[in-house]
């Protein structure tokens, strides 16, 4: 388990720059936890005070209950094998061939050769780069290249593995695929994994819990469906609306405008997760209560492998018939709120 305590890290003279004021993070064993934030809300300095590449101002970095940041060198460096990290441009050696590049930190701690083909070929075989290890990086594909990268930072069995924007510099296909593999990293290996990334989609597809960063603070953080489902801060909501675009449109913002005057307490968002996808919901309630039902706009989708729905809906009849469709609804694992003027 890693566990972030009031982590501080100022920079420059008189520590002026105060990129992150008091960060705490809990990253279960075996879990995909990613950071999301805006560029300069300290993403890099937070992932990079995890192995000390930048060393915190205050606060405990603990692996495993042990605190990084009180730990004499040598036992810091046997600690600091645990954790593997990945980088944007992959940061691989190009004067070396594919087999060489994941074998460094072996060659690094003076393993025998045999462990070292052993291994490495069974690194390679792991990220699907088999037929590659004689090749150099120049003549691999960014994806490939990333592979090699993930291959590399699993070479010395480590518990935690750090993803400073893995993915930023493929194209969505090419994104996919190494996503799969961090998955298979996580359920295979069991390896804990902490990503920072501007990507909210990234965070969407992979990650098990979600944290959001501004100006050096965590603002928010949850598991990846409460914080889609409900996100709290604005800053959350405009992350979650660039992969779950629940925007109104204006044409249906008209209706509901007119049709509140109307019928104030008549429009609501319908937010489907978790076992309420499974149930017939809006037919159960148009059948079980004296209400009519007019669905104004929506959207399914995909969230972590299970559907997601998100919908406005209208809602018509006595305030307590509508009261009881909406207690109904609620008891079935799905939220319903009342759309305000904002959309939401
Ligand atoms: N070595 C440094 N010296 C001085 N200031 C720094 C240094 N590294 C980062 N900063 C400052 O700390 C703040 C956080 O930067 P950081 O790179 O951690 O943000 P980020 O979220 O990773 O941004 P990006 O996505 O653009 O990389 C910014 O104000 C940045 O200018």
């Amino acid at each position: 388990m890693l566990v972030l305590e009031d982590i501080h890290k100022s920079y420059g003279k008189e520590n002026k720059v105060h990129a992150l004021k008091g960060i705490n993070l809990k990253v279960e064993k075996g879990e995909i936890f990613g950071v999301v934030g805006f560029s300069g809300a300290g993403k890099s300095t937070l992932i990079r005070c995890v192995n000390l590449l930048e060393r915190p101002t205050a606060g405990k970095v603990l692996i495993n209950g042990v605190d990084l940041l009180s730990l004499q060198p040598s036992d810091l460096r046997k600690q600091r094998k645990k954790i593997g990290m990945i980088f944007q441009q992959y940061n691989l050696l190009h004067s070396k061939t594919i087999f060489r590049n994941v074998a460094m930190p072996l060659i690094l701690e003076g393993k025998p050769k045999d462990e070292i083909q052993r291994k490495v070929t069974q690194l390679l075989s792991f990220v699907g780069l088999e037929d590659h290890m004689d090749k150099y990086p120049e003549q691999l594909s960014g994806g490939q290249k990333q592979r090699v990268g993930i291959a590399r930072a699993l070479a010395t069995d480590p518990d935690i593995l750090l993803c400073d924007e893995a993915t930023s510099a493929l194209d969505p296909n090419t994104t996919e695929a190494v996503l799969e593999l961090l998955r298979k990293v996580r359920d295979e290996l069991g390896i804990t994994i902490l990503m920072i990334t501007h990507e909210m989609n990234v965070i969407r597809d992979v990650c098990d819990k979600v944290a959001v960063i501004e100006r050096g603070i965590i603002v928010e953080q949850g598991s990846v469906i409460d914080v889609f489902t409900e996100p709290k801060t604005a800053i959350a909501r405009s992350f979650v609306r660039t992969v779950l675009n629940d925007t109104i449109p204006k044409s249906v913002q008209k209706l509901i405008e007119k049709s509140s005057q109307a019928n104030p307490h008549g429009i609501y968002r319908i937010i489907f997760k978790g076992a309420s996808t499974n149930i017939p919901l809006l037919s159960n309630i148009a059948k079980q209560f004296s209400i009519d039902l007019n669905v104004l706009h929506g959207m399914i989708t995909e969230l972590q492998g299970k559907p997601f729905g998100n919908l406005i809906v209208e809602l018509k009849g006595d305030a307590d018939e509508i009261h009881r469709a909406v207690h109904y609804i609620q008891e079935h694992d799905a939220v319903i709120k009342e759309v305000t003027e904002d959309g939401f």
